[in-house]
C-alpha cells in the first residue's frame, strides 16, 4: 500500500484559493480550505460549490472548508496562502503563532506588500523566521480553467529546491504541470508586473487600437519586466518562462483576466471605481502599479508603460493621453 498523502491547508477561499484547493484535493491530499466568510465556507464544505467566486463549478466532495485558522492548519504538512496581496501580511501574522515548526509555507498571491513595496518572500521570511521553507507558486493560470480541469502549466520557485519539489508534487497531476526553479525574486516580479501591463493592453483594446498596438505593448512590456528584473537580481530566464512571458501573454490577451478587463473598461471611458465594482473580485494592478513604480524609481529604471498605467489608475491622465505620451517618446534602439 502506498503512503497516505500529506494534508494541505489552503488559506484564502476566493477564486484562486478554491481552484487550487480543489486541484490538490483531486490529487488525493486531505485538503482544508480556510476562508473568512462563514456562508461561503459552508457552501464549499457542504454543497461542494463556491457560488460567490466559482459559480456552477463542482468541487470535490473530499475538499473541506473552515473559518477556523488553527483548525485549518492542524496536521497540515504544507500551507498554501492564496489571499490577495493586501491581505498577505495580515494572514501571515495570524498564521505565525499557530503554525507547527518545520511546516513549509508557499503562496500563490501575486503582488507586493502595499505601502512598503516589499517582495512577499521578504514579508514571509520576516514574519515566519529564517528556518521555514518558502516557495512561490505562479504562472499563467486562470482559476476558472484550473477548477474546470483544463490543462495548465505553472512554476514553483523556492531557494530550497527540495521544498519547491514538494509543493510541485502536491499540485502536479494529469491536467496540471508544475515546474520548479530557485528564483523567487524574478518569479514574484513577473507575476506582479504582468497585472500592471495587462491594464495597458486592455486599455488599448478598449480604445480599439488594433492588434499591432496590443502586441507592441506586450513586447515592450516584457522589456520593462526584463529591465527591472535585471536591476533587482532576478534571472532573465525566469521572466522568459511561465512566471513572466507566459503569464504576461495570458493576462494581456485573455478576457478572463480581471486586470485586462479593468483596462478594457478604462479604455472605453468607464470610471475606475465603477469598473472595479463591476468586476467584483481582486484587481491587483490597482495596488501593484504604485509598488512596481516605487521599486523602479528606487533602482533608477524608467518604465514608460507601467508609469503611464499608474498615472491612468490615479486619474492623472486619460488612456488617450497615455497613448499620446507613449507614441511621442524619443526614438531609440530596441535593446539598451
Ligand atoms: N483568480 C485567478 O485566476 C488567479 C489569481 N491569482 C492571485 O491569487 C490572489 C488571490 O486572488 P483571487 O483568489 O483571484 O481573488 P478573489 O477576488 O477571487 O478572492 C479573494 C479572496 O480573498 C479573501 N480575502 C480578502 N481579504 C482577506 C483577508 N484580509 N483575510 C482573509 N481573506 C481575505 C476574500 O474574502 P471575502 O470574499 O470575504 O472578501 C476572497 O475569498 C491574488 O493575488 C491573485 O493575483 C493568481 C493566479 C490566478
Ligand atoms: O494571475 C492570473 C492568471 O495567471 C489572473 O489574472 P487576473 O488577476 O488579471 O484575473
Amino acid at each position: 500500500m502506498s503512503d497516505p498523502k500529506s494534508a494541505v491547508a489552503v488559506l484564502g477561499a476566493g477564486s484562486w484559493g478554491t481552484a487550487l484547493a480543489s486541484l490538490i484535493a483531486r490529487n488525493g491530499h486531505p485538503t482544508m480550505l480556510w476562508g473568512r466568510n462563514a456562508a461561503q465556507v459552508e457552501a464549499i464544505d457542504q454543497r461542494h460549490e463556491n457560488p460567490r467566486y466559482l459559480p456552477g463549478i463542482p468541487l470535490p466532495d473530499t475538499l473541506r472548508a473552515t473559518t477556523d485558522l488553527a483548525h485549518a492548519i492542524e496536521g497540515a504538512g504544507l500551507i498554501l496562502v492564496v489571499v490577495p496581496s493586501h491581505a498577505f501580511t495580515e494572514t501571515l501574522a495570524l498564521l505565525a503563532p499557530l503554525r507547527t515548526a518545520g511546516v513549509g509555507v508557499s503562496w500563490a498571491t501575486k503582488g507586493f506588500e502595499p505601502g512598503s513595496g516589499r517582495f512577499l518572500h521578504e514579508v514571509a521570511g520576516d514574519l515566519l523566521g529564517g528556518d521555514v521553507p518558502l516557495a512561490v507558486v505562479t504562472g499563467p493560470s486562470f482559476a476558472k480553467e484550473v477548477a474546470s480541469g483544463l490543462p495548465t502549466a505553472i512554476t514553483v520557485q523556492s531557494e530550497d529546491e527540495a521544498f519547491a519539489q514538494t509543493v510541485a508534487d502536491v499540485l502536479h497531476g494529469p491536467t496540471f504541470r508544475a515546474y520548479t526553479g530557485t528564483d523567487m525574486r524574478g518569479a514574484e516580479l513577473g507575476g506582479a508586473m504582468k497585472n500592471v501591463l495587462a491594464v495597458a493592453t486592455g486599455a488599448a483594446d478598449g480604445m480599439e487600437l488594433g492588434l499591432n498596438a496590443r502586441t507592441g505593448l506586450i513586447t515592450r512590456g516584457l522589456n520593462e519586466m526584463l529591465r527591472l528584473n535585471r536591476a533587482i537580481g532576478g534571472r532573465a530566464e525566469t521572466l522568459m518562462g511561465l512566471a513572466g512571458l507566459g503569464d504576461l501573454v495570458l493576462t494581456c490577451s485573455g478576457d478572463l483576466s480581471r486586470n485586462r478587463r479593468l483596462g478594457l473598461a478604462l479604455g472605453r471611458g468607464e470610471k475606475l471605481e465603477d469598473a472595479v465594482r463591476a468586476i467584483g473580485q481582486v484587481v491587483e494592478s490597482v495596488q501593484t502599479a504604485d509598488e512596481v513604480m516605487r521599486l523602479a524609481e528606487r533602482h533608477g529604471i524608467e518604465l514608460p508603460i507601467s508609469s503611464n498605467v499608474r498615472a491612468v489608475l490615479h486619474g492623472d491622465i486619460t488612456p488617450a493621453e497615455a497613448l499620446g505620451r507613449l507614441m511621442a517618446r524619443e526614438q531609440k534602439p530596441e535593446f539598451e
